[in-house]
């Protein structure tokens, strides 16, 4: 259940405060070394969940073993309770979207020996994800808050929501290369400050690579904790709502809109890494375009410089605008030696095709770190190879 009674004292971060709470420039970049033990207690602490969580030291913010019986909000990164403006109690699935967009809560949380039941439940056909969630039902997000609808709206044009026509094409990459340019930017005209946004992750395990908001923070060498980049977490490398409900958590959309619209107002520039591609589903019947709808940002897509691209970006596009989103970019990402012309012949295609500007021809450096060691190296060389490859111009 959602309380939409009380603002929570403390909870509203604003621009001010924001920059007050900054490192100081010359602090050491946050590595997923270097957060306290207090910064790494995210799940369970402020909920008076009774489980212990084992820290997991090499990404520090994800507990070891993930208690599946649990039904707090385990699988939510409580540190972004600061970016919350209105209290909120945890059901353990998420919270119902308000008004007319109210979905029929299950009886009982998933769990994973639930799965043969929920997915016995009747499922509604001709379903339309995006149509479901209009904009001015952000406003329900902002009752209690100091970000209004039109704020909102204008907060639209100091963020970019980074998706693109599949998993796995850079869009996490692309995200962190135009962070650190765009802060650089602002640092040379006065100073402002970029942050980075990872809504969900999934894939986040021990054994596995690192996550995206490691990358999101090392790859974009923006003083910032990793700790604070990312609100879900779920250890299986699948779609974000099947991941969640393997584990038994639901993802409230209605609460990474609220915490998107206080992240938008507490810093110049907000770069939002997405999952999957706009068609991914985030619940039973929200999907990644749905998130970029309530939160009202413009859309950058990213996608494969080579043969099949036209197809998979001219469908991203007429989906981002069937959804009422604005795509407001293509960076084709990770071309190789012997691929630029057909690049460049695809870039043309899609611009004649989709009317959306190619803004970045990103190519294809080999090296990128494994762990966090050597990011600061890999950074400088795409510093760079970025400032030539991004047309930072064509962004909001
Ligand atoms: N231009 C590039 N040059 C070198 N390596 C790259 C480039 N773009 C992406 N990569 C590498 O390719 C891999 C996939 O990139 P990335 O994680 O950004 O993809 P993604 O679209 O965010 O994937 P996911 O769907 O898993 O979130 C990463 O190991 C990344 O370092
Ligand atoms: C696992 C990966 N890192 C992404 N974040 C989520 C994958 C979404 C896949 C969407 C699909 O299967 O069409
Ligand atoms: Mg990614």
């Amino acid at each position: 259940m959602m309380t939409n009674a009380a603002p929570v004292s403390g909870r509203i971060w604003s621009k001010r405060r924001c920059n007050a709470s900054r490192p100081p420039a010359d602090a050491p970049i946050p590595t997923t070394n270097s957060a306290s033990s207090m910064e790494l207690l995210l799940f369970g602490i402020g909920l008076g969940s009774p489980l212990a969580y084992e820290v997991n030291r090499q990404t520090q913010f994800y507990p070891k073993k993930v208690p599946h019986e649990s039904k707090k909000g385990i699988y939510r990164n409580e540190i972004n309770r600061r970016f919350s403006t209105t209290a909120v109690e945890d059901s353990g699935r998420g919270d119902p979207l308000p008004s007319d967009a109210v979905e029929p809560a299950p009886s009982s949380g998933f769990r994973r020996a639930d799965a043969a039941q929920a997915s016995s439940e009747p499922v509604e056909k001709n379903f339309r994800p995006f149509r479901a969630i209009p904009f001015e039902s952000v406003s329900c997000y902002s009752e209690n808050n100091y970000v209004s609808t039109k704020e909102g709206g204008e907060l639209m044009n100091h963020g970019v929501f980074i998706t693109g026509t599949d998993a796995g094409v850079g869009m996490t990459h692309v995200a962190s290369v135009l962070a650190a340019a765009l802060q650089r930017r602002l640092d040379e005209n006065g100073g402002g400050r970029v942050g980075v946004w990872k809504p969900v992750q999934t894939g986040v395990r021990d054994e596995a690579p690192l996550p995206d908001s490691a990358k999101l923070v090392l790859g974009s060498g923006l003083p910032i904790r990793e700790s604070e980049t990312f609100s879900y977490a779920f250890p299986d490398r699948v779609v974000p709502w099947m991941a969640a409900q393997r584990i038994g958590a639901r993802i409230s959309i209605s609460q990474l809109a609220e915490e998107g619209l206080s992240r938008l107002a507490a810093c110049d520039r907000l770069v939002v890494d997405g999952a999957g591609g706009l068609a991914a589903p985030l619940t039973d019947r929200r999907v990644v375009a749905d998130l970029a709808a309530a939160l009202a940002l413009p859309v950058l897509i990213v996608a494969r410089p080579g043969i099949g691209t036209v197809n998979h970006t001219l469908l991203t596009v007429a989906y981002a605008r069937g959804a009422g989103l604005r795509p407001i970019g293509v960076v084709l990402n990770g071309y190789r030696d012997g691929q630029a012309d057909i690049m460049e012949e695809n870039a043309m295609m899609i611009e004649r095709f989709a009317d959306v500007p190619v803004i970045g021809k990103l190519p294809w450096l080999p090296g990128a770190p494994a762990s966090g060691d050597d990011w600061s190296t890999w950074r400088e060389r795409w510093a760079d190879v970025s400032s030539a490859s991004l047309d930072l111009d064509k962004l909001p």
